[in-house]
């Protein structure tokens, strides 16, 4: 199975690493004209994975069309491009794998709902957890979840990029797999503010159980199991990026946090910390679907300027409840 990969920030080349491992040639899209080169010429995607050396069978273009000869395609470009990077490709029945984490803005869709309205005749298949591009890149032992609704597809895609510090779990629950990533990142900013505003690990491991009690509310009623949210791609991604300041999203919140302002934060640079972007999309598919999500309200309003004590005094001032 010949693997393409569209999009080389730092997943998109990890990835391509993963599925280079056997020895296997893999065509990487990258949209800068100096991270083809980077990979090309010096065999390091030096802009946004530096340090790691690639194998000589990955092969970077600035060409989407060359992708057209691959039997699967891993889908890694940032959740607000997929739309478009999809566009401008003719990949027919191609499977499509989706690694990015997001919600569509303006559709509320997840990435494999925009990847199934834009090629209507693949086979979509989600590939996330927890997994920090450096890690799987170095090789650390890394686990993911494998969704896919055909289950012949999704084992011959979760055996193909297996490896031996890369363990894939099949599931066949697309939805579920995705809303665990899309709604971590934004819990992670929570935690990110916790830390950077010196709030306490308590308050910390309390945002990560009842961010997880929004993360399952929301998942089930757009039709995710719950056994998938409390797994690999939901529970499993959430505890590491609510943890790390490897995270991006966790790093912004530390930011915030410490009252720095997010449009500061987030002009110029060019890594994604896609929560900032899911936040506002998500508080409205949840309203949309009636569920409560009072972490997510509160990271909307902090991304959009408030005061970090008095969102954290109203949202320990909300009436007691029920824990269930
Ligand atoms: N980095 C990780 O550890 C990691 C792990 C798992 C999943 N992800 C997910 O993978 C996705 C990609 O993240 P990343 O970390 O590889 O990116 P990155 O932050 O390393 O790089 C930014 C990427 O955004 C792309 N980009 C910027 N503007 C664009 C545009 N207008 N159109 C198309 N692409 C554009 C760049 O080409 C580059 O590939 C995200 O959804 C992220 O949540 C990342
Ligand atoms: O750096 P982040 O916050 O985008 O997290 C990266 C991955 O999603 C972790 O699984």
């Amino acid at each position: 199975m010949k693997i393409g990969v569209i999009g080389g920030g730092a997943w998109g080349t990890a990835l391509a690493q993963v599925a280079a491992r056997g020895g296997e040639p893999v065509l990487l899209w990258a949209r800068e004209a100096d991270v083809v080169t980077s990979i090309n010429t010096r065999r390091e995607n030096s802009v946004f994975l530096s340090g790691v050396t690639l194998p000589d069978t990955i092969r970077a273009t600035g060409v989407l069309g060359d992708l057209s000869g691959c039997d699967a395609l891993l889908v890694v470009a940032p959740a607000q491009h997929v739309r478009s990077v999809l566009g401008e490709i003719d990949s027919g029945a191609t499977p499509l794998v989706l690694c990015a984490k997001g919600i569509e803005a303006g559709t509320q869709l997840l990435v494999g709902q925009v990847a199934g309205q834009v090629h209507p005749q693949a086979p979509i298949a989600v590939l996330s957890g927890p997994t920090f591009a450096h890690e799987v890149a170095a090789g650390q032992p890394t686990a993911v979840t494998l969704a896919c609704e055909d289950d012949a597809l999704g084992t011959a895609l979760a055996e193909r990029l297996a490896g031996p510090a890369f363990r894939t779990y099949a599931s066949n629950d697309v939805i579920g797999a995705e809303i665990g990533g899309a709604v971590k990142n934004v819990l992670a900013i929570a935690c990110g503010v916790v830390e950077g505003a010196g709030l306490g690990q308590n308050a910390r491991a309390a945002l990560i159980a009842r961010g997880f009690a929004e993360m399952t509310r929301f998942g089930l009623a757009r039709g995710a199991r719950a056994e998938t949210l409390a797994g690999l791609s939901g529970l499993g991604d959430l505890v590491l990026t609510c943890s790390s300041t490897s995270s991006r999203n966790f790093s912004l919140g530390v930011g915030l946090g410490q009252g720095r302002s997010a449009s500061e934060m987030l002009a110029d640079r060019r890594t994604v910390a896609e929560g900032a972007f899911t936040a506002p999309v998500l508080c409205q598919a949840a309203s949309a679907v009636g569920v409560a999500m009072p972490v997510v309200d509160a990271v909307c309003a902090l991304l959009a300027g408030a005061d970090v004590r008095e969102v954290v005094g109203a949202l320990l001032a909300r009436p007691l409840t029920r824990e269930a």
